[in-house]
């Protein structure tokens, strides 16, 4: 492509589709189409700093053959294909059939909860404070019971009503389908994941208008700036559901939790500190101080959020009597994850790592007392 973009205009300024159109005919360079595809979106060349103006190879993508995009594609396609193994890409594929079946066959429940519609989805106090968009108001609805980990009231009963009643009828209709239902992940019997059944776009504005302004105040050290990607599901603890949840990490950089109702006792969740791959295992620290407690139990009630990092390591108790739903969004950083790779220092949030640093100053300045001890002596 972009060869062609020189053969073509080699000092071209373009300054409109339509001049780039009329050099690229006169010139008939033969392989390109005669007539633009208007409806085309071209990459963004600004950042390559080529000899010619970003312009014009935007402008000349849209005269491109279908085979030269085919080609495209091909090689995309083929470094792709470096990174997913084979297992990888049988799941995705089945994946992306299970959503197809789905989303053609399934009919919504309540449509109105498919489309996010603010007013109706949130309460009002936490409306406010996304609207007001500063780390002020964001705490004034909120506590802060440890470090990180912060809980406030977020959804209206109405909104989690209905989204229970569309789970429960998503899964009805399942069952009378020959589909088998996919899980949310590896750990729950039970729950679905929303984006199988239509909600992403919803979930799309949920988190890019939603959790990404407090993400971005909150957990900046975790990626929290620039989440752009969810898991979103729900999860559901009771008779004959899934009963408890063992400690775990999320697949996440930032992790919202909210209980959707109804009635239940028990099912809390213990909080455990925050910990890199390679303290996952590590004790959780007790202090005298509030804050140095990494151990902490949250009670869910409907319609509050818990907030947290994903590498805060929790799981939830047994839920004893009644049924409990809970909203799960995982929020992922793609950045974050790619910079995560090349980083060589210790993490700077994990508990573990922290404490470790810190022996290590005091048996270094215990050294130094010992030596100067010995010098005075
Ligand atoms: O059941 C809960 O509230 C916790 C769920 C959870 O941590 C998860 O699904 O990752
Ligand atoms: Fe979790």
């Amino acid at each position: 492509m972009l060869v062609v973009a020189t053969d073509v205009c080699p000092t071209a300024t373009a300054t409109s589709d339509g001049q780039v159109a009329a050099r690229v005919m006169n010139l008939s360079f033969d392989g390109l189409c005669i007539s633009p595809k208007r409806d085309h979106k071209s990459e963004n060349y600004e950042y390559l700093q080529l000899e010619f103006n970003a312009h014009v190879f935007g402008s000349l993508e849209q005269y491109l053959p279908p085979h030269k995009f085919e080609v495209e594609v091909r090689y995309m396609r083929n470094i792709l294909l470096r990174y997913f193994t084979e297992n990888d890409r049988i799941r995705i594929q089945k994946l992306r059939e299970y959503r197809l079946k789905v989303i053609l066959n399934y009919p919504p429940l309540h449509r109105e909860i498919y489309t996010m519609d603010a007013e109706n989805f949130f309460t009002p106090s936490f409306l406010r404070a996304i609207k007001e968009n500063t780390e002020a108001s964001f705490r004034s609805i909120m506590a802060e019971p440890r470090k990180g980990i912060y809980t406030f009231e977020m959804l209206q009963p109405q909104f989690c009503k209905k989204l229970m009643s569309e789970v429960d009828s998503f899964e009805r209709w399942v069952r009378g389908t020959k589909l088998r239902i996919m899980r949310p992940n590896a750990m729950n019997k039970h729950g679905v994941v929303l984006d199988d059944f239509g909600l992403e776009i919803m979930l799309d504005r949920f988190l890019s208008d939603f959790i990404h302004p407090m993400s971005r105040v909150f957990y900046r050290e975790f990626g929290g700036s620039s989440v752009d990607s969810h898991h979103g599901f729900v999860v559901e603890y009771g008779i004959n559901k899934d009963v408890e949840l063992g400690l775990h990490v999320d697949d996440a950089e930032v992790s919202l939790n909210v209980c959707l109702g109804k009635e239940f006792s028990g099912g809390e969740v213990f909080f455990q500190g925050v910990r890199c791959e390679e303290h996952l295992l590590s004790n959780a620290q007790p202090g005298a101080l509030m804050e140095k407690f990494e151990i902490f139990n949250y009670f869910h009630a409907p319609g509050h959020v818990i907030l947290h990092p994903g590498r805060q390591r929790h799981g939830a108790r047994p839920t004893i009597s009644g049924n409990r739903t809970n909203l799960i969004i995982w929020c992922r950083s793609t950045a974050f994850r790619e910079l995560k790779k090349y980083q060589r220092d210790f993490p700077s949030w994990c508990g573990e790592c922290k404490r470790k640093k810190k022996e290590r100053a005091r048996l270094s300045l215990m050294v130094i007392q010992q030596e100067l001890r010995k010098r005075e002596i």
